[in-house]
């Protein structure tokens, strides 16, 4: 059964009162990435390629310090502090907006345990134009049984 965006947001940190929705909490971009040296995938272990932050710049009308985003691919790491319950699994899916304007947000699954602000792959398939903060995705949770919860490398990630 999936929980209700309310208990959703007992597990995500700061949640404002217009990021809570009927079926879980909406997620805001705080850093947006370049890869710009190829990673590893190994049998045992991984690397993450080299990759550089971009610059958020001051030109819209009200000031906010937003990304141009030229057609391509980007990691987006969350502003939110995620916690997984025990019992659950978390999954994130794009904010329907940002898919209305040819762009996607490609996830994984957010297991039991984990603790951090993780990220996700921005593909933006027409430029587009996206304020620091503003809101991107929107995390549900599940209940699941596990036998063991999250210990892996990401574990507290960017707190
Ligand atoms: O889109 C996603 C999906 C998951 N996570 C977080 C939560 C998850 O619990 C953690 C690890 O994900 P996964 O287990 O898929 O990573 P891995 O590549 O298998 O690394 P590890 O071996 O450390 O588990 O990353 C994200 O930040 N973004």
């Amino acid at each position: 059964m999936y929980r209700s965006g309310q208990f959703v947001a007992e597990h995500v940190s700061p949640t404002a009162d217009d990021q809570v929705q009927p079926n879980g909490v909406d997620l805001t971009v705080e850093a947006v990435f370049e890869q710009r040296e190829p990673g590893r995938i190994r049998r045992e272990g991984k690397e993450i390629g080299d990759r550089q932050e971009l610059e958020s710049e001051q030109y819209t009308d009200e000031g906010t310090p937003t990304y141009y985003l030229e057609a391509g691919t980007y990691v987006a790491r969350y502003g939110e502090r995620i916690a997984i319950p025990s019992g659950h699994v978390g999954f994130v899916y794009p904010r329907s907006s940002l898919m209305r304007n040819s762009c996607m947000l490609n996830t994984a699954v957010w297991d039991a345990g984990y603790e951090g602000r993780g990220e996700g792959l921005l593909q933006v398939h027409h430029d587009v134009e996206i304020a620091e903060g503003a809101r991107i995705a929107q995390l549900v949770l599940a209940e699941a049984e596990h036998v063991e919860e999250y210990d892996g490398s990401y574990q507290g990630e960017n707190l």
